[in-house]
């Protein structure tokens, strides 16, 4: 089981703050999900958990650990497991899907046997075995948002922060996503899934709100 804490973690944008300083855990096996309007912080307070907003863009204060190991910048924290998923997906549209999820696979040192056959099981997962071979770009933005969740689950992640991957997904198709979602938690991962969408949120473990960058437990892990 993984383990992800914040301690103290607060994200600005120069004068103005978008997360307000707060202490965060979320055990290995849980899904947490982070919620409030637009503007709220959610996607700001992923990207701070995963490590991955530069100081020349951001100013992060406080820590974040996994597995009791601080990590203090992006390649720690992908080496520690910590896998984003962002908002406008992050897929490169010159790519096939198969593409997409294969050469992070490759590029960590997965042999090419094994990373094919995850690539085939996680496109079968996310209901996209036929679209392998189809560019990000011939795909909808629901099927992009699903390929990006397949990159991400084939990685194994210690720890999975989805921002809004839900959100462009059809009722059946949110389900079968948040399911996938649940089983990475089930296999240990520490789940964050940012969300607009309260029946998303109806299906975690625990309840974040954000407002304008203050946070507040709606439901609280226990
Ligand atoms: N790169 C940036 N530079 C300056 N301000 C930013 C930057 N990114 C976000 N902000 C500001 O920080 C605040 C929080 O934004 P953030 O994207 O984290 O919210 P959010 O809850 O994810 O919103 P949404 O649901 O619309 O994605 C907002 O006021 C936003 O304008």
């Amino acid at each position: 089981m993984s383990d992800l804490v914040a301690t103290g973690l607060g994200v600005s944008y120069g004068d103005r703050v978008a997360v307000q300083p707060l202490d965060l855990h979320v055990p290995g096996g849980r899904m947490l999900a982070v919620t409030g309007p637009s503007g709220a912080g959610k996607s700001s307070l992923l990207w701070a958990l995963a490590c991955a907003l530069r100081p020349a863009v951001a100013d992060v204060s406080g820590t974040v650990a996994v597995d009791g190991r601080p990590v203090g910048d992006r390649d720690a924290a992908a080496g520690a497991g910590v896998v984003l998923v962002p908002q406008r997906n992050g897929l490169s549209p010159t790519l096939s899907a198969e593409e997409s999820i294969l050469v992070p696979l490759l590029a960590l040192g997965v042999p090419a046997k094994d990373a094919s056959g995850r690539v085939a099981e996680e496109l079968g997962r996310v209901g996209l075995s036929d679209f392998g071979r189809h560019l990000v770009d011939q795909l909808s933005g629901g099927q992009q948002q699903r390929v990006a969740l397949a990159r991400a689950f084939a990685l194994r992640p210690r720890v999975l922060l989805a921002d809004e991957s839900t959100s462009d997904l059809d009722a059946g198709n949110r389900e079968l996503m948040i399911a996938a979602l649940r089983a990475e938690a089930d296999r240990g991962a520490a789940v964050v899934l940012a969300t607009h969408d309260p029946e998303a949120a109806a299906r975690t473990d625990a309840v974040l709100a954000l407002d304008e960058g203050v946070a507040t437990w709606v439901r609280p892990l226990t």
